[in-house]
């Protein structure tokens, strides 16, 4: 008998929700936080705003029957068991909604969308009744930021304690978990769940300026944690995580307000992780060549790599200890590791301020004959005089950026000739550590 294949189900999950045509907001932000978080993520458009990132410019709202139409394709076809609204527009659209979560037994989260952040309404002022009475009822939980708690409870919310009084309110018309999202407040959000009468908060990072589609990827984000089965108040803190990497994360892409960046930290993870494996390789080509430890300075050597667009040294990974000489042989003290590097960081982050492919550098021994192989290599060389240092100055961020502006561009070697109690230096730059280490390893055979 054939046995058939195991497959690992990945939840799936549905925004019902409006597309804005900056790829700020709506199904935009909802479908790339399923993706972030590893759910399948499908989606029911309302509306279709032209918007970018000063506001909305134009709504065009789809029918009812539209709106039905997608919902009935992907129910009976996928096994959707949680979805999340966005903008529902109209009292047609939410009445449509509503029926349509409760034919489909869907476990609902609601983001009661009200108004763009940059300028515009997405609701219209008559279908807030109608979103209470007849949606709210069927919602697991509801993500409303301040005012929006303060429009479905009937009372202004400027302050925590109000926060709290709107939660109980809203939970009285329906709904099973209220999430009072904070970053209009005190970037502290407020979880009540109704059945315990029980107030959790989650403090966050009160992270300065305004983004736009913080709301639906907030919203998505808890769709999809507890379509993962987590627990109300893990779903909530986790998200809460996700909300804020994706703020810090968020991109200046136009004139306004900053979309939020929902895929910024999955794709940085990976940047780091494949700067530590390029920098490992790269520590091994030096540790296996019988030649390099010729090129090790008394100071020790170190070779790092920075991810794209790094600002900081915690940016540029590095090994731990450096480089040493033990007997004939190159060894490395510790692990590759960010924020491994003081010197070798400053010398990169200083070169990709100038030219961003310029990523990875490492020190090697200065000495006439070095210099001479790097000529015969025709490697691009320019050099700086600590003489010259201004007061205050971190050495090696103004000597590198003063060779290559005597160069012209980055040149793949500067070197100094050294000052008091200052070793000489030679340093190889390139755009990764094993073209780098490859270059140092050449430098060390032609030296024999
Ligand atoms: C189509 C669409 N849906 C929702 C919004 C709201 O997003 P935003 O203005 O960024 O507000 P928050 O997501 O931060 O609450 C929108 N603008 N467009
Ligand atoms: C380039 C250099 N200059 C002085 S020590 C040194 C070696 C590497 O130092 P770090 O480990 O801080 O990058």
């Amino acid at each position: 008998m054939t046995e058939k294949p195991l497959t690992v189900k990945i939840p799936i999950v549905m925004t019902i929700a409006g597309s804005d045509s900056g790829g700020g907001a709506g199904i935009a932000a909802d479908l790339k936080t399923f993706a972030a978080l590893g759910v399948h993520g499908t989606c029911a458009i309302t509306s279709i705003t032209a918007q970018n990132t000063t506001g909305v410019l134009e709504a065009f709202d789809l029918t009812p029957a539209a709106v039905a139409s997608q919902i009935e394709a992907v129910c009976a076809d996928m096994d959707v068991k949680w979805a999340k609204t966005g903008m529902l527009a109209s009292s047609e659209i939410v009445r449509e909604v509503a029926k349509d979560v409760r034919k489909h037994g869907l476990s609902l989260v609601i983001d009661p969308v009200m108004a763009a952040e940059a300028g515009g309404d997405l609701l219209r002022k008559e279908a807030i009744s109608v979103l209470i009475e007849e949606l709210l009822p069927f919602c697991k939980v509801i993500t409303p930021n301040a005012s929006e708690a303060g429009v479905l409870a009937g009372i202004e919310v400027k302050t925590p304690k109000d926060a709290k009084i709107a939660a109980r309110k809203i939970a009285g018309l329906g709904v099973e978990t209220v999430i009072v999202t904070g970053g209009h407040l005190d970037a502290t959000d407020l979880l009540y769940e109704a059945v315990s009468d029980t107030f959790t908060r989650i403090p966050g990072t009160f992270v300065k300026g305004g983004t736009h589609g913080s709301g639906c990827t907030y919203s998505a984000a808890m769709t999809a944690f507890l379509a993962c089965g987590k627990s109300m108040e893990v779903a909530a803190r986790e998200s809460k995580k996700f909300v804020v990497e994706a703020i810090l994360k968020s991109l200046p892409a136009g004139r306004g307000v900053n979309p939020v960046n929902p895929l910024g930290a999955t794709l940085e993870k990976k940047e780091r992780y494949l700067v530590l494996r390029n920098l490992k390789d790269a520590v091994l080509l030096i540790e296996e060549s019988p030649d390099f430890s010729k090129l090790i300075p008394e100071v020790g050597c170190n070779i790092g790599m920075a991810i794209p667009g790094a600002k900081s040294y915690e940016e540029v990974a590095a090994v731990e200890g450096r480089i040493v000489k033990y007997r004939i042989r190159a060894v490395p003290v510790g692990c590759v590791e960010f924020g491994a590097s003081k010197h070798v960081s400053s010398i990169i982050l200083s070169a990709l301020r100038q030219n961003p492919e310029i990523r990875a550098a490492i020190n090697v021994k200065y000495s006439e004959k070095v210099l001479a192989a790097c000529r015969e290599m025709k490697l691009g060389i320019s050099s700086f005089d600590r003489a010259e240092e201004p007061e205050n100055a971190s050495t090696m961020d103004w000597g590198t950026a003063e060779a290559i502006k005597k160069y012209g561009s980055v040149p793949k070697v500067i070197y100094d000739r050294g000052g008091t109690g200052k070793e000489p230096m030679i340093r190889l730059l390139g755009t990764n550590a094993i073209e780098v280490a490859k270059l140092a390893v050449e430098l060390a055979e032609k030296l024999q």
